[in-house]
């Protein structure tokens, strides 16, 4: 139904469905609407479909508002591009929309009290079509090697496959699929027990943009 088409040169024209283009943005309550799943190793993942309504107006505003920035890297001998568009917004630094002011205020009323901490930190990606992808990875950069933590992901645009699966093998590889407007929270140990990743796929030509909310030190 969503078709977000391919960005900046790979992006011809945005095609929203209309009747959620008519939809201001808001959020959903929190409360009472998240499912947890518990995954063994002592991770966890929350899930609360379409949280975020108006999506298609998010979708569009941060498409504008964020300076959405290539990067390359080293891996092993050779520099190679980063296969998606990225931009940090650390702690204290403006965010580029007011809606997602809101998302990490809501989601530290929701969820403060367990993590021990805020989420203050802003991660944000543009899969610009099914070419792009992360690879296998826990978030592990900071604290989240040694600690347990949380990193809070709202997914707009067109749905793609989330993949988790334990660290090192032993267990099957899960997979969700993210929605327009869909909230993912991965918990507990899940950065150092298991790894994640959004494979690439020739059945998707649309974009999607996904927003990372994370504690101090986690990355
Ligand atoms: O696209 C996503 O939702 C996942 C991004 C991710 O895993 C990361 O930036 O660490
Ligand atoms: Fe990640």
């Amino acid at each position: 139904m969503f078709e977000y088409r391919a960005y900046a040169g790979r992006m011809d024209a945005f095609q929203g469905s209309l009747l959620d283009w008519c939809e201001e943005t808001g959020l959903g309550l929190l409360d009472g609407t998240v499912k947890r799943t518990l995954l063994d190793r002592g991770a966890w993942i929350d899930v609360r479909p379409q949280w975020v309504t108006g999506a298609d107006r998010l979708f569009e505003r941060l498409l504008e508002a964020v300076p959405w920035k290539a990067e390359r890297r080293h891996m092993y001998d050779r520099v190679v591009d980063v296969p998606r568009l990225l931009k940090f917004y650390d702690e204290g630094e403006e965010l580029p929309d007011p809606l997602l002011v809101e998302a990490r205020d809501a989601l530290n009323m929701h969820y403060e009290a367990e993590l021990g901490e805020r989420f203050v930190t802003t991660g944000m990606c543009l899969y610009r079509d099914g070419r792009d992808s992360v690879t296998w990875h826990g978030d592990t950069i900071g604290r989240a090697s040694e600690e347990d933590t949380m990193v809070a992901i709202l997914s707009v645009g067109t749905p793609r496959s989330l993949m988790l699966r334990p660290r090192g093998g032993g267990g099957p590889t899960l997979r969700h699929d993210l929605g327009h407007g869909d909230l993912i929270v991965m918990g507990g140990s899940c950065q150092r027990t298991w790894e994640h990743a959004i494979p690439k796929t020739a059945k998707v030509s649309g974009a999607r943009i996904s927003v990372q909310f994370r504690p101090r030190g986690v990355r």
